[in-house]
């Protein structure tokens, strides 16, 4: 198997388990994988399509600027300037982008503060982080309309090989080296954002 189809394979998974989780509402999301270093070229997700359905056109191929690599009638995701910004100043290997009302509660709660931190919880060892005392920030970011403005911003915060950003009631971007790291950052940041809001929703009915 070529590693185009392998990387195809990997994001498709992926695609899938997140699909049956209802984290592509309204045609939104999108991944990108990497598959060449020099130069840079990754999969990406066709834009606007419906992500909970499997076709044969559901990633196309782009360089280092987000621009299709050859002859093809697919629109790359119109936020592939993002995974741009990823690939290009990391080692990163794989990026995605979901909307949930989870993530976007939190970027609204938090959005002014520009950032959330998380400590005190187990799963933020699925950060790489196994100290005790260890904290997890995620910063958030103005939901820019003009992307490549939206871009800039969110590579201010693009800093290692894995992490992950919240743009205010949109959505959350998170990366790591490969797909398995970069699921598990977007897992964990989703779990300890449901965990927060339901933590929150109990204290005010008991205070
Ligand atoms: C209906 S969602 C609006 C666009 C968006 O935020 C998104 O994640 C999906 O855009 P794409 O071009 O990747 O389909
Ligand atoms: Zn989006």
């Amino acid at each position: 198997m070529s590693l185009m189809a392998k990387r195809w394979e990997e994001l498709a998974d992926i695609k899938r388990v997140l699909a049956r989780r209802d984290w592509f509402p309204g045609t939104s999301g999108n991944l990108a994988i990497k598959i060449d270093d020099e130069p840079i070229s990754f999969l990406v997700t066709a834009s606007g399509k419906d992500k909970t359905k499997e076709t044969n056109e559901d990633f196309l191929l782009v360089d280092s600027k987000g621009q299709p690599v050859g002859e093809t009638h697919l629109k790359p995701s119109a936020e592939t300037l993002l995974h741009v910004e990823i690939f290009n100043k990391t080692n990163a290997g794989c990026s995605l982008h979901v909307h949930t009302v989870d993530n976007n509660v939190i970027s609204e709660l938090y959005g002014d503060k520009g950032s959330i931190t998380f400590k005190g919880q187990e799963i933020i060892k699925a950060y790489g982080l196994w100290d005790e005392d260890a904290e997890f920030t995620i910063p958030i970011i103005y939901n820019h309309a003009h992307i490549p403005t939206l871009a800039a911003d969110f590579a201010k915060f693009v800093k290692a090989d894995a992490g992950a950003i919240l743009i205010r009631n949109h959505g959350i971007t998170a990366w790591g080296r490969d797909a398995l790291e970069a699921k598990k950052y977007l897992e964990a940041s989703e779990f300890l954002f449901s965990y927060h809001l339901k933590l929150l929703s109990f204290k005010h009915v008991m205070v």
